[in-house]
């Protein structure tokens, strides 16, 4: 019943899955048992699954959770949906978030590709990046995204200045920068193209605020809403208060 009043609201344009919990604690548990399951199947499939994480609060528990999931983490290869251009000891670091709530336990023999590179400039690593992205297994296997406030998924942020190229669905290329308006730090980000040829788009958000952001996303423009209803593959989403 709460589901169905939620997914109404959400218009016309807003017609993505939604998997809605009680509590972060089970949102957290129920989504890393699902994503190991996705992993574990394109595994048996393919020999090998990939993962792409966001940064930011809200997947710490969902992290914790994943890590202890018994899998074999030695054929999952895991990267970043986006990364803030700073140092991997910044306490900003998306690259130190996954390595130090994630890539541990069980998931510590998991493959990881991160995005930073020693280049000062991130449009200088863009090359490299998307090479090494190329060498992952393809598509990848499930995407997660969380969502900020402003609108915003992986570092596609509203009034950037090449927001437009970030999500063009066409795009041949996996990665771009962006230099946001609304937030701190140069970004690498995945493109939309990239993040719409994953078997799996997960939009991991939690609280009212954020809800309701969403419920807006369509009407206001938002850059989610490119993962929410105005392509074939939509993201689920997975919120708990
Ligand atoms: O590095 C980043 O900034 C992100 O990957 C970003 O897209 C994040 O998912 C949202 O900003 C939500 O962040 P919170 O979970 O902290 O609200």
């Amino acid at each position: 019943m709460r589901q169905r009043r939620w997914w109404r609201s959400m218009g016309a344009a807003g017609m993505s899955e939604q998997r809605l919990f009680e509590d972060r604690a089970a949102l957290d548990r129920s989504l890393a048992e699902h994503i190991a399951r996705q992993l574990q199947e394109d595994i048996a499939q393919r020999g090998a699954a990939s993962l792409a994480v966001s940064g930011g609060s809200t997947p710490r528990g969902m992290f914790t959770c994943l890590a202890s999931q018994v899998i074999p983490w030695d054929r999952v290869h895991i990267t970043l949906v986006d990364e803030r251009w700073v140092d991997a000891s910044s306490p900003d670091s998306n690259e130190r978030l996954v390595r130090e709530t994630l890539m541990r336990g069980p998931a510590a023999s998991a493959h990881f590709t991160g995005m930073k590179s020693g280049h000062d400039d991130a449009d200088h690593a863009l090359g490299e990046m998307n090479a090494k992205l190329e060498r992952m297994p393809l598509p990848f296997t499930c995407v997660v995204l969380g969502m900020g406030n402003d609108g915003h998924t992986a570092s596609w942020f509203p009034r950037a200045a090449n927001l437009q190229h970030l999500l063009d669905p066409e795009s041949d290329l996996l990665v771009g920068t962006c230099n946001p308006v609304t937030a701190p730090h140069q970004r690498m980000t995945l493109t939309l193209a990239a993040v719409l040829s994953a078997t799996d788009i997960i939009l991991h958000i939690t609280g009212d605020e954020k809800r309701a952001v969403l419920e807006q996303a369509a009407e206001k423009h938002y850059p989610v809403a490119a993962v929410t209803g105005q392509y074939d593959n939509e993201a689920t989403i997975w919120w708990a208060p």
